[in-house]
């Protein structure tokens, strides 16, 4: 069976991995099943900077073609916070919960039509001796009043897709898989690796 390394050590992330890469019978294989795999510091002002920094330190220190991805919740009414600091935004260690609360205190004076947000994910494949190429995609929506749902993981609970009245931990994973930022930004990797 062929082997996709990705950079992550969020288990959220690796659930949603390994039901895109199914379909292409690839197993995953994520930060966690690597004995030493470092813990990355992200840096970076940008989520692409920080795929990068995460793809291209796992690539050199195994020697290996390994995947990243960077993502968040961009949210209009916060000038795009929490943006890159998004799994950090209540402080360190990260803290889903204390994430959500900190979001929702922050937008409780803000009405229904400004609560306009959108997640982003920005994928990188960094390659022993080659160029770092980076693939995006977004999920727009709205940020709901309380949170709601069990499954996804990180900022679903309060996350409303457009042209959806559940929140993103509402929907069955298969659902989110068809919708989400993730998902899109898997399509444009797609769509670039087979088209050159
Ligand atoms: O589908 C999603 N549904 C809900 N929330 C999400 C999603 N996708 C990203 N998010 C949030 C979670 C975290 O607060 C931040 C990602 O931060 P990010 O640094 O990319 O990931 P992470 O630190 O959890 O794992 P790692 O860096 O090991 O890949 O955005
Ligand atoms: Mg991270």
């Amino acid at each position: 069976m062929k082997k996709i390394v990705i950079a992550t050590k969020n288990k959220g992330k690796i659930a949603e991995f390994k039901q895109f890469f199914s379909k292409n019978n690839v197993e995953v294989v994520s930060l966690l099943d690597l004995e030493d795999a470092p813990d990355i510091e992200e840096t970076g002002k940008t989520f692409e900077e920080n795929a990068a920094l995460k793809a291209e330190e796992i690539s050199r220190r195994f020697n290996i073609a390994v995947l990243s991805d960077d993502s968040g919740l961009i949210i209009d009414a916060l000038d795009g916070r929490p943006g890159i600091f998004s799994a950090r935004y209540a402080g360190e260690p990260t803290d889903d919960k204390a994430n959500i609360r900190k979001v929702l205190g922050e937008l409780s004076e803000v009405p229904e039509a400004e609560r306009t947000a959108r997640f982003i994910c920005v994928l990188a494949i960094a390659v022993p001796d080659k160029e770092t190429v980076f693939y995006q995609g977004y999920c727009k929506g709205t940020i709901g009043h309380t949170e709601i749902g069990e499954n996804g993981f990180g900022y679903d609970p309060i996350f409303i897709p457009d042209g959806y009245t559940q929140t993103m931990a509402e929907l069955p994973p298969e659902e989110k898989n068809k919708i989400s930022h993730r998902k899109n930004a898997i399509s444009q990797l797609e769509k670039g690796l087979y088209s050159k």
